[in-house]
């Protein structure tokens, strides 16, 4: 991905601002238009640079920044929040009920990666339980309904389609009347795709539309497309009513942003990302963590900020040790689960721990986490130490899931639920090997910035004035250490 060209191009210009004596708005402009410049590039629309831009100059505060030490933290959390306001259009897309027959329909240029998403989709909701069905409706390009049946019989999930046929919306309304009578509760139909936008797709496109009453239009998009990704968005949705959005090829040299565009095009959501050709090469996407690594925040600070946030002070060192010499072992786990239990109610923790929030908790749907949560735990309490302080998931042999199951009273599939849930979050904190800890000064350095962050949005902005801002408070925090200033002004109530 070249997100980290982005990345690094952001932090050149952040860094070149926080290192000017006096920040005035010369500063601020310059740094601004670096920014802008590095978006532009990596393909975000030039309307959204620009709307960016005005908004943050709205919102830093000169003042502040030119009395906060941590100018370069201040921009980047500025930066970082108005591309995430971008990727977030406000309102949830459509999610698919277990048991209730549900017709998604798929649209896109050909060569989007739509069959192949399809099959992916399919298969990401079978492993939920989904009982889902694919319907082939694609009869403009040869060769579209072998593939689907490839794809189809390869994972296991029943299919239609016909070498005859080529009326496009007939197949359609066979398929999904098919699957309703056998109670699918997933009906997804691929429809075709062309080399370029026309009126004769968008016209097939309506007509399957009207004919199955789609609950859901997913768009795929190939995250390669760069500037022209807004205008074809806009043009799919004018012609389908687009509620989410899928983006595919983002493991090729695409720069990413053309996924900002395309939420702002559609005013729906990207709910997950294509990473490779295989079927489980397939992500929920979640706003946050794209966009610190659109910015290059990524892998590290963002990564601390997080563990500052949920991991207890004491157990930080530890934490950060263990992952640096790439140790995430499924004991980690479990004291992270343990961790985010402790916080309370998990419909109010915002943020969580790193590849924690979408795929573990999904939004609206606390209650079954934390019950997962939980059965996890169980099941993990009947493993062995050596399993549990192992970062090799071939220990959990056949017999041994069979034992741990049988030691929980749980269905040996649950056992495989969480030995996948472990091996992703391995994948994403295995990331984290090599990394250099902080000092010991470093890190109360770290620390202090959290918490100044946290209060000055804690803190009444009248009492924040008379400390003298951001500034004020900062030397305050230091002279005080950050956390007597926690417990002074702990339980005034913040922003979580
Ligand atoms: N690297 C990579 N390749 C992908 C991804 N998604 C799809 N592809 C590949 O992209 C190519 C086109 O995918 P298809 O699924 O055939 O595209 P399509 O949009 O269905 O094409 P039409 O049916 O002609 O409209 C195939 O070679 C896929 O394997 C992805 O996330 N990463």
């Amino acid at each position: 991905m070249v997100l980290a060209q982005l990345g690094g191009s952001i932090s050149r210009a952040l860094a070149q601002m926080s290192n000017a004596t006096v920040i005035d708005e010369k500063v601020l402009n310059d740094c601004l238009n670096e920014i802008s410049r590095a978006l532009l590039q990596a393909d975000v629309q030039f309307k959204m640079v620009r709307d960016m831009q005005t908004n943050i100059k709205r919102i830093v505060n000169l003042e502040a920044l030119a009395a906060g030490t941590n100018k370069r933290r201040i921009m980047q959390q500025a930066v970082f929040t108005e591309l995430c306001n971008m990727l977030d259009p406000g309102k949830p897309s459509f999610t698919p009920k277990k048991g209730k027959p549900s017709v998604v329909m798929f649209v896109g240029l050909q060569g989007s990666g739509k069959t192949t998403t399809c099959t992916k989709y399919a298969y990401y909701h079978q492993r939920k339980g989904f009982k889902p069905a694919l319907v082939c409706a694609d009869t403009f390009r040869a060769g579209a309904f072998d593939q689907l049946k490839q794809n189809a019989t390869k994972a296991k999930i029943p299919f239609y389609g016909s070498y005859m046929e080529s009326d496009p919306v007939k197949i359609a309304v066979e398929g999904v009347e098919r699957f309703k009578k056998e109670n699918c509760d997933l009906i997804i139909v691929d429809t075709s795709g062309r080399h370029k936008q026309e009126a004769a797709l968008f016209e097939e496109m309506r007509q399957v539309s009207e004919a199955t009453k789609p609950d859901l239009v997913i768009f795929v998009m190939d995250s390669s497309i760069g500037q022209a990704a807004f205008d074809q968005a806009q043009a799919f949705k004018q012609s389908a009513s687009v509620g989410a959005v899928i983006i595919t090829k983002m493991d090729g040299h695409a720069k990413g942003g053309g996924a900002l565009s395309a939420v702002a095009a559609t005013k729906s959501p990207v709910i997950f990302i294509g990473t490779g050709e295989h079927i489980d090469e397939f992500e929920v996407f979640d706003v946050k963590p794209f966009v610190s690594c659109l910015l290059g925040m990524g892998d590290w600070s963002g990564f601390m900020d997080k563990i500052h946030e949920v991991v207890p002070t004491d157990q930080q060192p530890e934490l950060l040790q263990k992952l640096s010499e790439g140790s995430f072992t499924l004991r980690l786990m479990y004291e992270q689960f343990q961790n985010i239990l402790k916080m309370g109610p998990i419909g109010q923790v915002f943020s969580m721990l790193p590849g924690f929030s979408a795929e573990l908790m999904p939004k609206g749907h606390e209650k079954e986490s934390q019950a997962k949560i939980k059965r996890y735990m169980t099941m993990m309490d009947s493993m062995t130490d050596a399993e549990l302080d192992s970062t090799n998931p071939k220990l959990m042999t056949e017999s041994r899931i069979i034992r741990t199951a049988r030691g929980s009273g749980r269905p040996v599939r649950d056992v495989m639920d969480m030995l996948e849930e472990y091996k992703r979050l391995a994948k994403i904190w295995g990331k984290m090997k090599g990394l250099k800890i902080p000092k010991k000064g470093e890190m109360s350095a770290l620390s202090r910035n959290m918490n100044v962050q946290h209060m000055s949005k804690v803190l009444p902005p009248q009492m924040l004035k008379q400390i003298g801002g951001m500034g004020g408070l900062q030397s305050l925090m230091k002279q005080m250490g950050s956390k007597e200033m926690s417990g002074m002004f702990g339980g005034m109530g913040g922003d979580r």
